[in-house]
C-alpha cells in the first residue's frame, strides 16, 4: 500500500499544503512545532478517521476556520482510491473516491497505516492500562469483531460492579450472581482467547524483528498476564471453567470491595529481553526498541490479515535509537513498507543507508520538497 499524495485544508497549522508523496521514504524535517507531527497525524486520520493525540475531532480543525480537510490518494493492490474526510461543527464527512459513506466504518482501513511516536514507549514502562489498550487496538484493527465484544463485556462489568456494590453489606444472593458471572465469564473468555491467539502470533515476528534491530544480541519475549492461570487450550470451555473457579474463590473480597476483581479487565503483558523484564531492567533504548519491535510486528500481522504492508509513521523516533538499530530499522522496512518519518536535524541520521527518500522541509505550517 502506498500513499501517493496528501492534501490539507485547514488542518491545525496548515491553511493549505499539497503534496506529492511519491517517494518509499519520505522525511519531514524542521525545528519544533512547525507542523511536522500535524503532517503525520493527518495521514493516521485519514486512515482511522481519528486521532493519535486527541479524541477531541475539533482540535484538528485550524484555528481561523471552521471546517478542516484532508484528501489524500491511496494506491492498493487492486487500485488507486481516492479518500476525503472532512471536519466541521456538525460532525465529520468521509468520501471514497467521491462517493459519501453512510457509515464511516466503511471508510476506515481503505488506507492502513502503523504509528510509532515518543509516547508509544509507556506501552513498555506505562501502566497495565496502557498495555492492555495497545492490546485492545491492534486487535481491533485486524478484527473488527473484538471491539464489539470489548463493549459487551464493559457493559456487563459495570452492571455485575452496581450488583456487588448494592450487595454490600447485606449479602448478595447467589441466583443474582450466577447470572452476572455467567455473562462475564461468557463474553471475558472470548476475549481472553483472541488475546491468546493475537499474542503468539505478535510474539513471533515480535522476536524476529527485534532480533533484526539489536543484530541479534537481544531475545525479546511478549508474555500474556492474566487475572487468573488461564489455560492456552483450544477447548474454550476449559477457560470457562477457570474463569468461574476464580471467581468463586474472589467472591467475599468483591462483596467487601464493591468490584470485580478477576477478568481481562485486569491482565497485563510482560516484556522480557534475554530473560529479564524490560519494565525493570531495560535501559530507555531497549524499552524503546521493544516497543518499536511491537509495533513493526503489527505491520506485519496486518499484512497476513490484508495482503499488503501498511503505511509506518515515525514520529520523532530515529534520533532516539543508536546508528545501528537505526540502520537495521531503515534496512529491514525501507523496500517493502512506505515510510514517513519526522525529524528536527538529519545528523542522525545515516542517510546513506536511504534509497529512493525525499526530503520536506517543514516551516510554520508550509512544506518544500
Ligand atoms: N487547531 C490548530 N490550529 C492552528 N494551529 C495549531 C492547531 N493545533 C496545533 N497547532 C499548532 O501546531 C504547531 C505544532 O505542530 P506539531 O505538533 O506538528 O509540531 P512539530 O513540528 O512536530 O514539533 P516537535 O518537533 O516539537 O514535535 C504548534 O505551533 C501549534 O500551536
Amino acid at each position: 500500500m502506498f500513499l501517493k499524495s496528501i492534501e490539507l485544508q485547514h488542518y491545525r497549522n496548515y491553511e493549505r499544503v499539497e503534496l506529492q508523496t511519491d517517494s518509499q521514504v519520505n522525511i519531514f524535517i524542521g525545528p519544533n512545532a512547525q507542523g511536522k507531527t500535524n503532517l503525520l497525524e493527518a495521514i493516521f486520520v485519514l486512515a482511522l478517521s481519528k486521532s493519535h493525540r486527541t479524541s477531541k475531532d475539533k482540535e484538528l480543525i485550524g484555528w481561523q476556520s471552521d471546517t478542516a480537510r484532508i484528501i489524500g490518494e491511496a494506491e492498493r493492490k487492486y487500485g488507486t482510491v481516492k479518500l476525503e474526510l472532512a471536519f466541521s461543527g456538525q460532525g465529520k464527512k468521509a468520501k471514497i473516491n467521491g462517493l459519501e459513506q453512510r457509515k464511516l466504518s466503511d471508510f476506515v482501513g481503505t488506507l492502513n497505516v502503523v504509528m510509532f511516536a515518543p509516547e508509544d514507549l509507556e506501552i513498555v514502562k506505562g501502566t497495565p492500562g496502557i498495555r492492555r489498550r495497545f492490546l485492545d487496538m491492534e486487535i481491533g484493527q485486524v478484527q473488527p469483531g473484538y471491539l464489539h465484544t470489548l463493549q459487551q463485556y464493559a457493559k456487563v462489568l459495570v452492571q455485575r460492579n452496581n450488583y456487588l456494590k448494592s450487595a454490600y453489606p447485606g449479602g448478595a444472593q447467589q441466583a443474582m450472581l450466577d447470572i452476572w458471572n455467567a455473562q462475564l465469564v461468557e463474553y471475558g473468555v472470548k476475549i481472553i482467547k483472541k488475546r491468546q491467539n493475537f499474542i503468539k502470533r505478535l510474539q513471533k515476528w515480535a522476536e524476529t524483528i527485534h532480533a533484526g534491530i539489536t543484530a541479534g544480541t537481544e531475545q525479546l519475549e511478549v508474555q500474556y498476564k492474566p487475572s487468573f492461570e488461564a489455560a492456552a487450550s483450544e477447548d474454550e470451555s476449559v477457560l470457562f471453567e477457570q474463569f468461574m473457579i476464580k471467581l468463586s474463590q474472589v467472591k467475599e473480597q468483591e462483596l467487601r470491595r464493591g468490584m470485580t476483581l478477576a477478568g481481562p479487565h485486569r491482565d497485563d503483558l510482560a516484556f522480557y529481553i534475554n530473560g529479564k523484564e524490560a519494565q525493570t531492567f531495560g535501559s530507555q533504548g531497549q524499552q524503546r526498541t521493544t516497543a518499536l519491535s511491537l509495533k513493526l510486528a503489527e505491520i506485519e500481522l496486518i499484512r497476513e490479515e490484508i495482503g499488503e504492508y501498511p503505511v509506518l509513521l515515525l514520529d520523532d523516533v530515529l534520533s532516539e535509537l543508536d546508528r545501528n538499530r537505526q540502520t537495521q530499522l531503515i534496512e529491514t522496512f525501507q523496500s517493502k513498507v512506505q515510510t514517513f518519518i519526522t525529524t528536527t536535524g538529519l545528523e542522525s541520521v545515516d542517510i546513506a543507508k536511504l534509497q529512493d527518500a525525499s526530503l520536506y522541509h517543514v516551516k510554520e505550517g508550509s512544506v518544500m520538497r
